[in-house]
């Protein structure tokens, strides 16, 4: 027993559509989550007191209390095998921090599967995805992987067969945007409007099934864009950007800022990459292709 690492991806939402707030203050979501090969990897080694480490250029921009989504994942387990004892966490971060990439929910799902694995503690499937549910709203997708339909507040996952795989640009931003402010956007700008029951369109899901990009370029769509948008105005002028250098299809992602666009294959998606650098509508940008397995023990010591 000596280190596990596991390798977690990061996701895009093709569709998020967004119901009325409910009494707990969540949000009825029907959503399609998709991983990328943008990935998070998670050490955890047992040691003589709790530490948590992180790398990579966004570290800074990462806690390392008891706040970070990981440490709570591990302590979380420690509370309910009494057999587990303190363990340093180490997070090579390459998932953009705030960026509605589930960055945070990734590290909590990775250190759930490294927990488990290096003590061997033998935990269902369905136990890990409910604690994972209970870490956030994103958690259990992470560690499912692939394209799954999410309903409930998210953590409700039905995997989406498809034989498609998709190529990304993301252009990302260096300041965030906080999940429960966008939210709260989204509730304002919709305030004198009745909120239909949330669902994903039978096009969308017709398009996954078929693997076929361009009609998965028509129907992209994310019901927190407006307030996204509302948030931070320059995210309109990016998605743009990205139409008119050839992008398939633009939308943010999650709770942004981050902007996902669509591009028809490899090629179309390094000429974008250029394209978006040189208008300098982004503080950093980024290739990944989807659909990405979920979390992965990748190395056992
Ligand atoms: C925007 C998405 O990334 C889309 O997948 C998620 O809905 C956000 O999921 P998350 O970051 O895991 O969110 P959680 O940690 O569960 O919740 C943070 C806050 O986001 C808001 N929230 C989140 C999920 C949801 N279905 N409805 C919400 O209203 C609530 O204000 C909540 O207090
Ligand atoms: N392991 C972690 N990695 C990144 N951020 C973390 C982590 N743990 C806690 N946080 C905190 O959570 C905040 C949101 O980070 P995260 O990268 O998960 O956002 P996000 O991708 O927008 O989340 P989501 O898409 O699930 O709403 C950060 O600003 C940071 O303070």
């Amino acid at each position: 027993m000596q280190a596990v690492t596991v390798r977690v991806p990061a996701k895009v939402n093709l569709a998020l559509t967004v119901g009325p707030p409910r009494e707990d203050g969540f949000h009825g979501l029907a959503t399609i989550f998709h991983a990328v090969n943008l990935t998070d990897d998670v050490t955890v080694e047992p040691a003589s007191s709790w530490s948590c480490t992180v790398t990579g250029p966004d570290a800074a921009r990462v806690p390392t209390d008891d706040s970070n989504l990981a440490v709570k994942a591990a302590k979380r387990l420690a509370r309910s095998f009494p057999e587990i004892g303190p363990m340093r966490i180490t997070i090579d971060k390459s998932i953009p921090v705030a960026g509605g990439m589930a960055g945070g929910s990734a590290d909590a799902a990775a250190t759930l599967v490294a927990v488990d694995a290096l003590f061997d503690l033998g935990i269902s499937r369905k136990r890990l995805l409910g604690y994972a549910a209970r870490l956030g709203s994103d958690v259990p997708f992470a560690l499912v992987g692939g394209t799954a339909l999410g309903s409930g507040r998210g953590e409700e996952l039905a995997p989406v067969l498809g034989g498609g795989s998709y190529e990304w640009v993301f252009a990302l931003q260096r300041e965030g945007l906080s999940t429960p402010q966008v939210y709260a956007e989204c509730d304002r700008l919709r305030a004198d409007r009745a909120v239909p029951v949330p669902m994903v369109s039978e096009e969308m899901m017709t398009a996954l099934r078929g693997g076929d990009v361009h009609a998965l370029a028509e129907h992209l769509h994310n019901d927190l864009q407006d307030a996204a948008i509302a948030l931070r105005p320059t995210l309109r002028d990016t998605l743009e950007t990205g139409l008119e250098e050839g992008a398939l299809a633009a939308v943010v992602s999650g709770s942004g800022p981050t902007c996902a666009f669509l591009c028809e294959n490899r090629s179309g998606a390094l000429d974008l990459m250029v394209a978006l650098n040189a208008a300098k509508v982004a503080d950093d940008i980024v290739r990944a292709s989807g659909p990405h397995p979920g979390a992965k023990v990748t190395s056992h010591g």
